[in-house]
């Protein structure tokens, strides 16, 4: 972020987590001492949450801090192997203080995770501080440029106001003081908010690439003896690439709610109204996890769409690819988010719903389909008539599907238990019913969300093309997940063949304004880094341009010739 815009560096969770987690659990004295030098880069830190052992379950760490009274110090401790702290990004080479969360215990007791500053380099020759082990963890699948690290403690000691203290306090006698609300120590819910951004920036640069591109890629006939068209013009590479754009624009419209939304409710909690921490919590370990998992798998759709030069690091696909695949992991584990947003809010929703409550924020709906439950059903029954053209009526269909989905893993649950098993075992033989729910619901807020979002274009032309986007994203995902729509009776067989063939016609209506729509994310050159997708389109010329400057052209006749291959020869 400060270095090579756009890419991850060492310092990044200095600026992502360190400084945040400050802000939100250092009390004003620890601001003053710790804050202000990190904020001028004297203190450099990171945050150290994941040991070799456990990374999600939180409650399985294992890295202790031990109150000592006598010193009014905690001793932070590793136990064992698994309990060595790894991936911390910027860990390995270059922080000189570490958030350590670990298990607080002080007058014998164990009283869960609680977070710690804890000095690790020494602030002036920055060789590791005594008792402090500490590396880089090695080679990964990208994030070359990061140090991320192992730390182990072997009987640290740090004074007792190095506890991250606004929530939960230890009293100089070792006296524990809960937090107000034991959910405020979980933090994380920052970062997850603005994953939500970083999935649309990295659909808004991998489909410029891909539609520039494909707007200047010439390949094929398409009819005899005719030039060979853009390759855009295949209705299979629309296909591609048209609802990459249109997740695109969506995706940008939910991280900007997102932001919004956590700075609303950050801000009620910060003055002690904390109602609203279930809903910010489910909404961004949800839409994290959704967002991140559709990215994902478009930024690939686009680097394949580019044929050969796709997989060229000219292109940028590549490590767009690398960079962006760990969201899915870090901040919380995909299919563990999506569990969370399920069991810890749709389902508690959908039993409050039914017995009668009423509810707020992005669920209410489970309240009108528990009201429609209790009404008799219309003897006709059946799908009601779908128009692949009122978006409103969209938004209401995955509206439903999202109700239907959540009652169905709430009833898997109750038939579970009602087999015999545990709580505990029937969530378990619930849990893909609980990722399907989670995702329907997903699903249907950024439709909802890019739908709300049309209201407040003013311009009409604009407007106009903005929602033959959103129906597109709509309707592809209608498509994409017909099988839900049509159990749920949402939807008929004839009713999904007219979403076919609308959606082609969608694709036709995108083309001529498909380059402009990728212009209008406004990435400059410089930071879309790509020879492919080039504003200029003068692709080939950048491409000859950029193979000469390979390292292995740097000599005529490389060394190994002369090393290898020439001995080889004369030993024939
Ligand atoms: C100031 C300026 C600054 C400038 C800033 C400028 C910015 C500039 C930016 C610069 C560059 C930035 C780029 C950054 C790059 C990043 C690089 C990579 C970063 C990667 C970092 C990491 O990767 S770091 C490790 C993350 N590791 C996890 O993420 C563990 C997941 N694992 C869990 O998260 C828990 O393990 C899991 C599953 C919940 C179960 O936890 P569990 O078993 O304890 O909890 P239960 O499920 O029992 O839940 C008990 C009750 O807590 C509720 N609850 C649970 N969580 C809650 C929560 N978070 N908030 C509220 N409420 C929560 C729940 O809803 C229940 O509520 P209820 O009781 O009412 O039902
Ligand atoms: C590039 C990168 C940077 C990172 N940076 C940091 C950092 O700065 N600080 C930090 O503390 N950590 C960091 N991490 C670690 C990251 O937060 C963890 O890897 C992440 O939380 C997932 O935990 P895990 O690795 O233990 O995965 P696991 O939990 O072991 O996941 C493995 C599989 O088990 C499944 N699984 C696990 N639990 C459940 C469950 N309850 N129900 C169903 N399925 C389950 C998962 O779905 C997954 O398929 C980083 C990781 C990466 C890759």
């Amino acid at each position: 972020s400060c270095v090579h815009p756009d890419r991850p560096e060492p310092l990044d969770l200095h600026l992502g987590m360190f400084l945040p987690t400050l802000l939100n659990q250092a009390t004003p004295e620890q601001m003053e001492r710790f804050f202000t030098p990190a904020w001028n880069l004297r203190i450099i830190g990171t945050y150290a949450q994941t040991e070799m052992g456990h990374g999600t379950h939180l409650r399985g760490l294992e890295t202790t801090a031990t109150f000592d009274p006598s010193t009014q110090e905690f001793v932070l401790h590793s136990p064992t192997i698994s309990s060595i702290k790894w991936w911390p990004g910027g860990l390995g080479k270059t922080s000189n203080h570490a958030i350590v969360l670990a298990q607080l215990h002080t007058q014998g007791r164990c009283h869960g995770l609680h977070a710690f500053i804890v000095p690790i380099r020494d602030m002036d020759t920055h060789v590791p501080l005594p008792g402090v082990v500490v590396g880089d963890i090695g080679p990964k699948f990208g994030f070359s440029e990061v140090d991320n690290g192992f730390l182990k403690l072997e009987h640290v000691r740090i004074p007792l106001d190095n506890m991250l203290m606004k929530f939960a306090k230890v009293e100089p006698d070792g006296t524990y003081v809960k937090p107000p609300s034991a959910k405020l120590t979980y933090g994380m819910v920052f970062i997850r908010s603005m994953i939500v951004g970083q999935s649309a920036l990295a659909l808004a640069k991998s489909c410029t690439i891909a539609i520039r591109y494909s707007a200047v890629r010439h390949q094929s006939e398409l009819r005899p003896g005719e030039p060979e068209p853009q390759i855009l013009n295949y209705q299979t590479q629309q296909h591609k690439l048209f609802p990459v754009l249109a997740a695109a624009y969506a995706f940008t419209f939910v991280g900007q709610y997102m932001k919004d939304t956590y700075r609303r409710i950050s801000g009620d909690i910060h003055a002690g109204d904390y109602s609203q921490l279930p809903e910010l919590h489910a909404l961004s370990a949800g839409l994290k996890a959704f967002t991140t998992w559709a990215a994902n798998a478009a930024i690939e759709v686009c680097r394949m769409s580019c044929g050969g030069h796709g997989y060229s690091r000219s292109s940028a696909l590549p490590d767009i690819y690398v960079e962006f695949t760990p969201t899915c992991t870090y901040e919380g584990e995909n299919t563990v988010m999506m569990l969370q947003t399920a069991s810890r809010y749709l389902v508690k929703s959908y039993r409050q719903a039914s017995v009668g409550q009423r509810l707020q924020g992005s669920v209410s709906y489970l309240s009108e389909a528990a009201a429609q439950r209790l009404r008799p059903r219309p003897v006709s029954g059946g799908a009601a008539p779908l128009s692949t053209q009122d978006l409103l009526s969209l938004v209401h269909l995955y509206q439903r599907r999202a109700a239907s989905l959540v009652e169905l893993a709430a009833k898997s649950i109750q038939q579970e238990l009602q087999r015999g098993r545990s709580q505990e075992e029937a969530w378990n033989h619930s849990s893909i019913d609980l990722v399907r729910a989670s995702d329907a619901h997903c699903h249907f807020v950024v439709v909802k969300l890019f739908v709300d979002k049309l209201e407040q274009v003013d311009d009409a032309a604009v407007k106009a093309v903005l929602s033959t986007l959103a129906l597109l994203y709509a309707l592809k995902g209608l498509a994409d997940n017909s099988g839900d729509f049509l159990q749920a009776g949402l939807l008929t067989v004839p009713q999904a063949t007219r979403v076919s063939a609308r959606i082609k016609e969608l694709l036709e209506e995108l083309r001529p304004d498909a380059v402009a729509l990728v212009d209008a994310f406004d990435l400059n050159d410089r930071k879309l880094n790509s020879v492919l997708g080039r504003y200029d389109g003068n692709v080939y010329e950048h491409l000859y341009e950029w193979a000469r400057q390979s390292p292995l052209n740097a000599t005529e006749v490389h060394e190994s010739f002369h090393k290898y291959l020439k001995p080889l020869r004369s030993r024939l």
